[in-house]
């Protein structure tokens, strides 16, 4: 336990925002290298890292993936171990995720399992997306795995629970950028201007309507706008205004379905403010869908070791893991840690206890689970 508390501090001390993880990759590295050799195969890839394990059978290929990436946030926990790097935190438990792959790595370097396993610490999960990236590069093509999984925190669920449900578990995701372009002025002189301030904040408003009205309400769907810039100063007129938001939905086709409604939205606002206006989508990720066979057997697996295994609801978070599933058939499931703070808040503290629960339910899913 002191090991993984300490790991799992060094990390949090020191977060990195996607494909910019080279502390974070160096620091797994010298980990990585510390261990037994004899069994495990290296690569490096971008800011992320494959690790295969010779297994002592052979035969079939395990995946197990972590990401590695943290958030733009300010941490306020006020820990002794908080992020050292101004503006960003691990806010997402990925110091979590990565402690407890390197711990399941260590156990599997000192006791060979029968079946081969990729352990891959993939970046940029929270952005732009590395699991695409990596499910494409040739570490993967050369050890692709058979089945594969991955875990995530829930602050909500109490250490020593796991959770996870067949099917759909994580949502469809889209980010979304809307830029206004305008004329700007003096505030005294709006009706020479085109106010950019004015159309986003319509937008804004507008944008909620297309869930409320325009979505089945049993086909479920969020557009959540997180970030709104504009102007310059108080008493000018603002030329430019920008809103980042994203989109999620249970269905692939619903995601198509809220972006043309988006579309003609802004639309409406070019015409209603005589504005330009252009609309990106980003990143997107693929549904995390999990393989009913594997949950059930990872049910049953749990409730062997003392684990206890919580029905899991849907969720509109997202994961680009779901990419890996689409291709490689495997489950994700959460990791109960019991935070009065949820994910994304500048306040998360997960219980550290957990660390140990994580290490064991993987171990045992790698070494059980029937392909
Ligand atoms: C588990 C989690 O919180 N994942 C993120 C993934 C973000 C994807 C992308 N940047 C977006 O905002 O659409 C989440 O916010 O659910």
């Amino acid at each position: 336990m002191e090991e993984l508390q300490s790991v799992r501090r060094d990390l949090h001390r020191i977060p990195e925002l996607g494909f910019q993880e080279l502390k974070t990759q160096q620091y797994l590295l010298s980990f990585i290298q510390n261990l037994p050799q004899e069994r495990l195969i290296v690569e490096p890839w971008k800011t992320g890292i494959f690790v295969f394990v010779k297994g002592t059978k052979g035969g079939h290929t395990i995946g197990y993936r972590t990401d590695i990436d943290g958030l733009p946030i300010q941490e306020e926990t006020g820990l002794s171990y908080a992020s050292e790097h101004d503006g960003k935190m691990h806010a997402c438990g990925h110091d979590f995720h990565m402690t407890i792959a390197l711990g399941v790595l260590k156990k599997l370097a000192e006791h060979p399992p029968e079946s081969n396993v990729l352990v891959i610490f993939q970046p940029a999960e929270e952005g732009p997306g590395g699991a695409w990236p990596m499910l494409q590069s040739d570490p993967m093509k050369k050890y692709r795995p058979d089945m594969i999984f991955a875990l995530h925190i829930a602050p909500e669920l109490p250490v020593g629970t796991v959770s996870s449900r067949e099917g759909l578990l994580f949502a469809n995701t889209s980010e979304l950028y809307v830029d206004f372009h305008g004329v700007g002025g003096h505030a005294a002189y709006p009706h020479r201007t085109k106010d950019m301030v004015l159309a986003a904040s319509h937008f804004v408003v507008d944008v909620q309507q297309i869930i409320s009205r325009m979505i089945d309400p049993l086909d479920s769907a969020v557009i959540t706008i997180g970030k709104m810039t504009g102007g310059t100063v108080q008493n000018i007129i603002a030329e430019h205004a920008r809103v980042e938001g994203t989109i999620r939905t249970l269905k692939p086709e619903t995601m198509n379905k809220v972006k043309e409604k988006i579309e003609r939205t802004v639309k409406a606002i070019e015409i209603r403010y005589d504005c330009e206006t252009s609309v990106d989508y980003g990143a997107s990720y693929f549904q995390v869908w999990n393989d009913g066979k594997y949950v059930a057997q990872f049910r049953q697996e749990m409730e062997d070791i003392g684990i206890r295994f919580v029905e899991a609801g849907q969720a509109m978070t997202g994961e680009d893991f779901g990419y890996m599933l689409k291709e490689i058939p495997g489950f994700m499931f959460w990791l109960g840690v019991e935070s009065p703070y949820g994910l994304h808040h500048a306040r998360l503290t997960p219980k550290e206890e957990a660390l140990e629960v994580g290490v064991k339910a993987v171990e045992h899913v790698i070494r059980t689970i029937q392909i």
